[in-house]
């Protein structure tokens, strides 16, 4: 073995900050509602971290990632940490910052104390699933060093013996991020030669602390870059910090190739470059090139963002390929391709929760730990692991070749499918017209996206159902009370295309993937999602199959409580599914959402004969997967509207296909959304008001199309005027005849009181736009 692999440094870019029994959650959520002190929260949260940093270490890690822990967000803390502290929350900052860090995170409304200010936006983290703060840059930004969280966290750590390496969010990456603050021109970026002197400052502190390492997180290297934008950008931060003595730096990027910046980002100079070998992984050879010889390669073999257990064999192999590539000078580091954030922290819960084979096929944040010191032991001595290494083999080969992951029935009926799966019998136009004389509907024909109010009521007759204390019977009727009445309200309010309310579905990715083959839910796989908010994504492990209808009898009943007028049939469709789920690693995720499309298909067609004439398939989350690369654009768009279309064609003309898009700006893929052939699609668009007006000037759109009148995650109820005024604005963008009034999104997170006012006032906007047309 190269004589590098004795200096072998095992870690791990950082780990998931809300504990094995989400502590974190419970601590915040007590603070915010004056349950417990802000010294208890950080009492709590100290005690957190301490426990994290000992899990890292007894499995033998060489260095725990410190400054990974986050009270909300990571972006949000780097931000605060220098002084980006948008001028609305600047009072409340200085009376009380805790209290205007959370404001920014969450908006404050307190009258006692005269604050009533909004959060900060919020976006996705790169095509993760986690959402950060996006700061806000003025033209006047000042910078300052605002929190020493990053300084203090080490020395926390450092204080209790652990060998400490502190991660800070990079400038560069936190100015892309950010936007101008309202009425500001400037780009963020601008500020750059400013903001350097204050990470100038923290890594000084740091470096006086006693860090020998830090590790400065740049994931914008991952995206398409103008290089002659952001060359510079980071020669002049990084000439600056290599100018403090002492200081090493590991610069890490993660979620894809470094791809073009790779030449320039490898000459920086800087001590260390991270290289995300599970998805950055086409860029190898490049890399081991192009990153000079006195440098650190960070080896990021361990999957930070999957469930699946390592296959450590393959991973030696590339491991291997690494440390001989690299010189004796410079040692090789392993560790997680990405912080584990995004993986659950612990399989022990699941335990006697899942199935011995399947757990055996898993790994969570405290197993990848694991899975980095055994390939780091096995690089130095392989004789050392060796049963380890026997163990995962078998794990990983009970995988291959089990019978509950590939189906050969499933497999062949996917290759088997010839084009006519791909299409509709007729046209749009035709299809329109035979729609039309078969719905029988007004002009702006009125609707809603899907779920009503999931009321406590509902929330609790489920839990009971699931503990047993409700029989399926007693439940069933107790859902069909709660369908007709949401049925027969909606048609007394004037309704046109009612839907069924999805009171039996908690969430609409958990409904299918309980009642498809090829899932598995766990019981405490949770994971961030924004703030407190956690979520716990399905785990698609085998071929997807359905083994029978789903929703047709509760569409039918809904139908047969509207006699006059169509009830939608609700699906989610196969892109959504995948994207909010764990998804297998060991075939392209374009042949995994093929199969869930195919399940979806049978399910479309069996509502159809089953007498349901609207059919929405939902697709809120094609947009998020887009991946972050242009290149890879057209590839992913091309099976996502592939496999949309695979679960929608097999129906007659006279069946109208819904389909329902949000939490995203959609101009980008829009082109692709007129690919999906829907015969009406309903979009979020009253938050980006202009953006989708500006799509649809540019692009028209043919289908008929609602954008969303109201914004649903507002609790206020919005007026008939301010509606109309929207209403009468998309006039001028879709012809009269293919447009449609609907709320942005479905209702579930709403009261009926406020459901029910909303409602009433969309139906007078389209009454009132119609008198206007025949007039
Ligand atoms: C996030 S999109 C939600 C669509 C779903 N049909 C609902 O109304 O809740
Ligand atoms: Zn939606």
């Amino acid at each position: 073995m190269s004589s590098s692999a004795s200096s072998l440094k095992s870690t791990i870019l950082g780990f998931p900050r809300m504990g094995s029994d989400r502590q974190l959650k419970k601590l915040v959520e007590g603070f915010w509602a004056g349950k417990i002190t802000e010294d208890e929260l950080a009492d709590g949260s100290k005690k957190l971290r301490a426990e994290h940093w000992e899990l890292q270490k007894s499995y033998g890690l060489t260095e725990v990632p410190t400054g990974d822990f986050s009270y909300y967000d990571h972006v949000l803390d780097a931000a605060y940490a220098v002084g980006i502290v948008p001028e609305r929350y600047q009072a409340l900052d200085k009376k009380n910052g805790l209290q205007a860090y959370f404001a920014m995170a969450r908006g404050l409304q307190d009258k006692s104390i005269g604050v009533d200010v909004p959060s900060l936006e919020m976006k996705k983290w790169f095509d993760t699933n986690y959402h950060f703060m996006v700061p806000e840059i003025a033209d006047n930004q000042q910078f300052s060093l605002h929190s020493t969280k990053t300084i203090d966290e080490f020395k926390e750590a450092k204080a209790l013996g652990f060998s400490a390496r502190p991660v800070v969010l990079g400038p560069v990456t936190l100015l892309t991020l950010s936007k101008p603050a309202k009425d500001s021109s400037s780009k963020p970026l601008d500020h750059l030669s400013r903001l350097i002197p204050v990470y100038f400052e923290v890594l000084s502190q740091l470096a006086a602390a006693g860090a020998e390492w830090v590790q400065i997180d740049e994931p914008v290297l991952a995206l398409d870059l103008d290089a002659s934008v952001f060359k510079p950008a980071f020669e002049q931060a990084y000439g600056e910090f290599a100018k403090i003595e002492g200081l090493k730096y590991l610069l890490t990027s993660y979620f894809d190739r470094l791809g073009d910046n790779l030449g320039w980002a490898a000459a920086l100079p800087v001590d260390g470059i991270h290289l995300d070998l599970v998805r950055g992984g086409s860029d190898i050879d490049a890399a081991l090139k192009l990153v000079p010889a006195d440098k650190i390669v960070s080896a990021g073999l361990i999957n930070g963002r999957n469930i699946w257990k390592a296959n450590l064999d393959k991973q030696l192999a590339v491991l291997n390929k690494v440390i001989s590539a690299r010189s004796s000078a410079a040692p090789v580091w392993i560790s997680s391709s990405c912080s584990l954030l995004h993986s659950p922290h612990s399989l022990k819960p699941e335990v006697g929760h899942l199935d011995e084979e399947t757990l055996g096929w898993l790994s969570f944040a405290e197993e990848k730990i694991e899975e980095v010191v055994i390939l780091a032991a096995a690089a130095i001595d392989r004789s050392k692991v060796e049963q380890q290494l026997k163990d995962n083999a078998a794990k990983v080969l009970s995988r291959q070749e089990s019978e509950r992951i590939t189906r050969p029935a499933v497999q062949q009926r996917l290759s088997a499918l010839d084009k006519a799966f791909y299409s509709r019998q007729a046209p749009f136009a035709e299809r329109q017209h035979v729609q039309r004389a078969s719905l029988k509907l007004p002009l702006f024909p009125t609707t809603t996206i899907g779920s009503f109010p999931q009321t406590a009521e509902v929330r609790k007759a489920r839990a009971q159902f699931r503990k047993g204390a409700l029989s399926a019977s007693q439940y069933k009727e107790f859902l069909d009370v709660e369908t007709r009445k949401c049925i027969e309200w909606q048609d007394e309010a004037g309704l046109d295309v009612l839907v069924h309310g999805e009171f039996e579905r908690t969430d609409m990715v958990e409904f299918f993937g309980e009642n498809l083959e090829g899932f598995v839910f766990t019981k405490k796989g949770w994971v961030q999602s924004y703030g407190s908010r956690c979520v716990k994504p399905p785990v698609i492990f085998g071929d997807v199959s359905r083994p029978k209808p789903m929703t047709v009898d509760v569409a039918r009943f809904a139908q047969s409580c509207s006699p006059n007028k169509p009830v939608k049939g609700m699906l989610t469709g196969p892109v959504t599914i995948l994207q909010w789920s764990f998804v297998r690693d060991d075939q392209p995720r374009s042949k995994t959402a093929g199969q869930i499309a195919l399940a979806i298909r049978d399910e479309v067609v069996d509502l159809e004969a089953a007498g349901i004439k609207v059919i929405q398939v939902d697709e809120p989350a094609i947009r998020e997967g887009l991946p972050l690369r242009k290149a890879d654009y057209d590839a992913y768009l091309k099976w996502s509207v592939d496999v949309f279309r695979l679960a929608t064609t097999g129906v007659k003309n006279e069946t109208q296909i819904h389909s329902h898009f949000c939490y995203s700006d959609f101009n980008e893929i829009f082109t692709a959304i007129k690919g999906l052939d829907a015969d009406v699609i309903t979009i979020e668009n009253s938050k980006s008001d202009l953006k989708l007006l500006g799509a649809l000037e540019v692009h028209g759109y043919a289908a008929e199309i609602g954008p969303g009148l109201y914004d649903i995650h507002s609790p206020r109820v919005p007026s008939v005027e301010e509606m109309k005024a929207r209403f009468a604005a998309l006039q001028k963008y879709v012809p009269a005849e293919n447009l449609w009034a609907n709320p942005d999104c479905g209702l579930k997170t709403r009261g009926w009181a406020e459901v029910k006012e909303a409602l009433v006032n969309l139906v007078a906007v389209a009454r009132d736009a119609r008198s206007k047309q025949h007039a």
